[in-house]
């Protein structure tokens, strides 16, 4: 691979020595990565239910290393939202940043969703999850990846950071900032990155990080903390971004991170934060800083969102009686013809571009309700009277997720949860013994 010479130079200056052990790390095989979705399954079980070979990756609880030539993202448990495939590396900022249960948390360049998916896992359904990328367009991939992993507590949004800093004033308790960067770090896994890197991009991105970081800023808690990342080397874009951040805002202060598994501080004298290199790790090149904010008190004045009444919720009070077990309450609110049963706390999103407030359950239209997929997904398999729960190896889970109808003389007739091995895949309409399969569209397998 032909790297830039200014890129050369700037990782000669970095590495030193170790300069040529880093170019030799490009020889060196591609690593995978999936990480088990805990709000599903524990890694332990996962781990043995897979027929493909994992072994653990040391930074990431519920993370795996799985072999070239696996292909994960073709098995039913995958659409069963039971994993999430991630770059090893890319695993730290969500495993680093320290989240309590019922945490409000943004992350906000969330798009595809690797990070959003670890953050709520660790949340566990509790607190609020924030989860927004300035494109709409991914974005759109973001809210797929928040549906699959069957998240119940998340807002999905798209929006600038300054309009989110004029909302949230002292809203967060914690905030995720995986920057847009220049991508150093995945020029082994993605040389084509090499070629759109110049001198002029670390500028832009430069710039971009520090409007984010400014904005960030004024949405934290006193006490909260703040986690950047980025997957570059540049020094301008991590340690020097962070250092005019602190120069600006005396409020906050670095918080060290954990220095194992080969990980090497910051350059000076910001070595409380981490650098992860490929020739030190087995993964890409990663930066991570974690911010704490102090002083006084910053105070909030977003408004919550109110719930609808109960007339409203009549079509959906009668499929519950149907089809679900257990009550069903909180704060329902209808965006369109959707019906959301959202995360305690949420604040009103009236004015800004959301995707999905906390959980989708269906489409109210012409007073019937009619459940979703983003439904299916948070569902447990207890929590619906009717189930076809099918084992992995019934010929049946690819047809059901192909779109096919099925016989079903198992299940009875109404609404029911398709599942494998117990997992939620999706909504079917049993009748005489056939399923009507009730897949997402664009969901299908191919
Ligand atoms: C490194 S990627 C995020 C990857 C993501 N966190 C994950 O783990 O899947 C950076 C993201 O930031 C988004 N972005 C760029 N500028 C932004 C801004 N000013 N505000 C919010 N998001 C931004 C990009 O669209 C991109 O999706």
């Amino acid at each position: 691979m032909e790297l830039p010479l200014a890129y050369i130079n700037e990782m000669k200056a970095l590495l030193g020595e170790e300069y040529e052990a880093y170019l030799v790390s490009f020889e060196e095989v591609r690593l995978y990565g999936l990480r088990a979705n805990t709000l599903k399954i524990s890694p332990a079980e996962l781990a043995e239910k897979v027929e493909f070979s994992l072994s653990p990756v040391p930074w990431c609880e519920s993370g795996f290393y799985y072999a070239e030539g696996e292909r994960p993202a073709k098995h039913p448990y995958y659409h069963a939202g039971l994993y999430y495939l991630q770059e090893p590396s890319a695993m730290t900022p969500g495993a680093m940043i320290p989240i309590e249960k019922g945490d409000f948390v943004l992350d906000i360049c969330a798009a595809p969703g690797g990070k959003t998916t670890q953050l709520a896992a660790r949340l566990g359904g509790t607190g609020l999850l924030i989860s927004n990328d300035i494109s709409a367009g991914r974005a759109k991939a973001l809210l797929k990846n928040v549906e699959i992993s069957g998240i119940t507590n998340a807002i999905v949004m798209s929006e600038p950071p300054k309009k989110l800093a004029e909302r949230f004033g002292g809203f967060f308790d914690k905030i995720l900032i995986d920057a847009p960067c220049s991508g150093e770090g995945m020029f082994r896994k993605e040389p084509d990155m090499v070629k759109s890197w110049n001198e002029e991009l670390l500028t832009f991105c430069r710039e971009q990080q520090a409007d984010i970081l400014e904005h960030c800023a004024s949405m934290l808690k006193t006490g909260g903390m703040i986690l950047y990342s980025t997957c570059t080397f540049a020094k301008m874009e991590n340690e020097d971004s962070i250092q005019t951040f602190l120069d600006n805002h005396p409020e906050f202060t670095l918080v060290p991170l954990e220095k194992n598994w080969g990980f090497v501080p910051g350059c000076e004298p910001l070595t409380e934060c981490v650098r992860l290199y490929p020739h030190k790790i087995k993964g890409e090149g990663h930066f991570l800083a974690l911010l704490q904010k102090t002083g006084e008190p910053t105070p909030c004045s977003t408004p919550t969102e109110a719930s609808i009444g109960e007339k409203e919720l009549e079509p959906f009070r009668q499929f519950a009686k149907e089809t679900l077990t257990g009550k069903w309450k909180g704060t329902f609110q209808i965006y369109g013809d959707s019906l959301c049963l959202l995360p305690e706390g949420a604040p009103a999103t009236k004015g800004l571009r959301v995707l999905r407030s906390g959980w989708q359950l269906g489409t109210l239209k012409k007073g019937r309700f009619e459940p979703s997929q983003a439904f299916a997904m948070g569902l447990k398999k207890e929590e619906v009277k009717n189930v076809l729960d099918m084992s992995l190896s019934d010929e049946r889970v690819i047809r059901y997720l192909k779109g096919e109808t099925l016989e079903a003389p198992e299940a009875k007739d109404g609404w029911t949860l398709v599942c494998v091995d117990g997992y939620p895949l999706g909504w079917g309409k049993t009748q005489k013994g056939r399923l009507k399969n009730k897949y997402a569209v664009g969901w299908k397998w191919e």
